[in-house]
């Protein structure tokens, strides 16, 4: 079982160390017994994160000393995300740098940041802020960053550097900028002449050698070389990197020189001058490096990459000029490009193609976006038309209905009315009715005379009586109204139709027939044949109507309909519906119909 360090006791015990822990040794300071500790990779990081807060405190710390700005936006121990979110927008670095160096940046865009509108107002004060700030650094021999180090993502390290950078250039100013003032071992400034706040002079000192951990960053150099083909990925793994790289270039540029030099023999090319002016040369295109970012480094690949042969001195100085002229056009005329495009000049780089496409991309996703947003405002406003259209109906809708609840209201009453009228109508004319038909003679009295003397038209009938003579012989009757011997059954229906009526608006009606045997009764309210619809009788007819009027009311009137049919006769009431006789009285058969 793989044991795990006690640092308390001290007593290291570690069998098999595994995979994550690679054993980078370290000197234990804190026991100052000359023991070694194990330093796993975790903790290694803890360590590294520790001095890069350390160095971000120490550069917030300066920045809000020397700005009031700073001191609101930045607390004393910003984290690293807050740290450069209060720097993107350019305000702080450019008002430092303007009280650093008086003038340096004549212009600081101080637009606040609209909030609505975010997006657009930060990009501009991002791009006009920092672009001036990387020049101005950049023109100082300062170290210096890259814009997308404020990103998320970016190395915010190479940040507090220039900051720090900036710092001790400031202090030494202000300490009368007297002398050599050095930084990290590739900023040196010496004295300057009025007018030109800084020069780079490169190193002269034979002291300033590759030391071992140097060494051991080159080795990792070629690891990540190796390892990685898209360099500016690794942006500040790069930075370390093409240094190394430049040096390595830098000692085959001195052979080229040396090569080239007729002088050689007469040259005092002992160890000691070898190893100066080789460093001299490296420092200098290191210190060259470092200025002009890291696109220098990668085209210096590229070209060491291209043919593997070393260049003579004039074409490499001819190539490093074009470069930097090219880069230079870029930063000054236009910065916002160069940050898109990586400030990579187009003939050196078949992957400037790429950003531009980028670029390209971008402008029309831009385009797209705004297409997008034209067209969701257009939908939203039809949908909001849409939306008042179908509100203004259902309005109409509403507004309608309440006229037909008016009306159907209204349309009630009417009805009522008129029902009501309809039956004083029917009581006027009479509750009881009473009407007289004539029977015609039938064939076999056609011999005989009619006891009908006279019928009138407002129900009066003479009857005679030919046996007697005289005033006695005739007398007269009164009925609603006489039909004579040719009325037909229609004629006689109809003034019975009315009451059928009222019937279905709930009221009681009667109609019955009544005359000695033989009189008709039979013949007035069933008819001679059921079979044919002209000579029906009343009640056939009266059951007609029943019906037809229940079917145009069923939609809101539901009606039950029964019928019996009875006679009375010899004072007995007999149930005419039952076929057997013998229970013919009472109690009556009924037939119901529903509707
Ligand atoms: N208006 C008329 N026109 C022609 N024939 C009629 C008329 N009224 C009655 N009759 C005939 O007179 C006969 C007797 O009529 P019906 O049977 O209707 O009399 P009734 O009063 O019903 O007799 P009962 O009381 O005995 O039942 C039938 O043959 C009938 O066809």
């Amino acid at each position: 079982m793989p044991q795990e360090t006690d640092h308390r006791s001290n007593s290291v015990i570690l069998n098999t160390p595994s995979k994550n822990f690679r054993g980078l040794k370290a000197l234990n300071s804190l026991t100052n017994n000359g023991n070694e500790e194990f330093i796993d990779d975790r903790e290694l990081a803890q360590r590294k994160a520790e001095a890069a807060a350390a160095r971000r405190n120490e550069a917030a710390e300066w920045l809000r000393q020397m700005d009031h700005g700073a001191a609101e936006a930045l607390p004393t121990e910003p984290s690293e995300e807050h740290f450069c979110q209060s720097l993107r927008n350019g305000l702080i670095l450019c008002n430092v740098l303007n009280k650093v160096n008086p003038g340096a940046i004549p212009k600081v865009v101080e637009i606040p940041i609209i909030e609505t509108e975010g997006a657009a107002q930060t990009a501009i004060q991002y791009f006009e802020n920092m672009r001036n700030f990387l020049v101005a650094v950049g023109r100082m021999k300062l170290l210096t960053f890259e814009v997308s180090d404020l990103e998320k993502g970016g190395s915010s390290g190479k940040v507090v550097d220039c900051i720090l950078c900036l710092k001790g250039y400031h202090e030494w100013r202000q300490s009368g900028g007297v002398g050599v003032w050095k930084y990290g071992g590739t900023v040196r400034i010496t004295s300057f002449p009025k007018g030109s706040p800084s020069s780079l002079i490169g190193s002269e000192s034979a002291d300033e050698s590759l030391d071992e951990s140097e060494s051991s960053q080159f080795e990792e150099l070629l690891e990540y070389l190796h390892l990685s083909s898209e360099v500016a990925l690794e942006e500040s793994k790069a930075l370390t990197a093409l240094t190394f790289l430049f040096d390595h270039f830098a000692i085959g540029l001195l052979q080229a020189y040396l090569t080239e030099t007729n002088e050689l023999d007469d040259f005092p090319l002992n160890t000691m001058v070898i190893d100066i002016v080789l460093r001299k040369a490296v420092k200098d295109l290191s210190g060259l490096l470092i200025s002009q970012g890291n696109q220098l480094g990668i085209f210096l690949k590229n070209m060491l990459k291209g043919n593997g042969k070393p260049l003579l001195k004039h074409e490499f100085v001819q190539s490093i000029s074009k470069y930097i002229d090219q880069r230079s056009g870029f930063v000054s005329n236009d910065f916002s490009k160069f940050c898109v495009c990586g400030g990579k000049g187009k003939s050196m780089w078949n992957n400037i193609n790429y950003s531009c496409e980028k670029t390209n991309v971008f402008d029309f996703q831009q385009k797209q976006l705004e297409e997008l947003k034209a067209s969701f405002h257009l939908t939203k406003l039809e949908v909001q038309q849409a939306h008042l259209a179908w509100e203004q109906e259902l309005k109409k809708i509403v507004h309608h209905t309440k006229d037909l609840e008016v009306a159907s209201s209204s349309y009630h009453k009417v009805l009522e009315e008129n029902r009501q009228l309809y039956n004083q109508v029917q009581d006027l004319k009479g509750a009881i009715r009473v009407y007289c038909r004539v029977k015609p003679l039938s064939h076999e009295q056609t011999d005989e005379q009619s006891t009908v003397d006279y019928i009138g038209e407002n129900g009066n009938i003479m009857i005679v009586n030919r046996h007697k003579q005289g005033k006695d012989a005739r007398k007269m009757f009164t009925f609603n109204k006489v039909f004579g011997g040719n009325t037909t059954q229609e004629q006689i229906y109809v003034d019975t139709q009315p009451l059928i009526r009222s019937v279905l608006d709930g009221y009681n009606v009667c109609i019955f027939a009544y005359g000695q045997t033989g009189s008709g009764k039979t013949y007035t309210m069933s008819g001679p044949d059921i079979t044919t619809k002209e000579t029906w009788g009343v009640n056939y007819r009266a059951l007609r109507d029943l019906f037809q009027l229940t079917e145009t009311r069923k939609d809101f009137i539901k009606y039950e309909v029964g019928v019996q049919m009875i006679e009375i006769y010899n004072e007995q009431v007999r149930d005419l519906l039952v076929v057997d006789g013998s229970q013919r009285r009472y109690p009556y058969n009924s037939f119901f119909y529903s509707r």
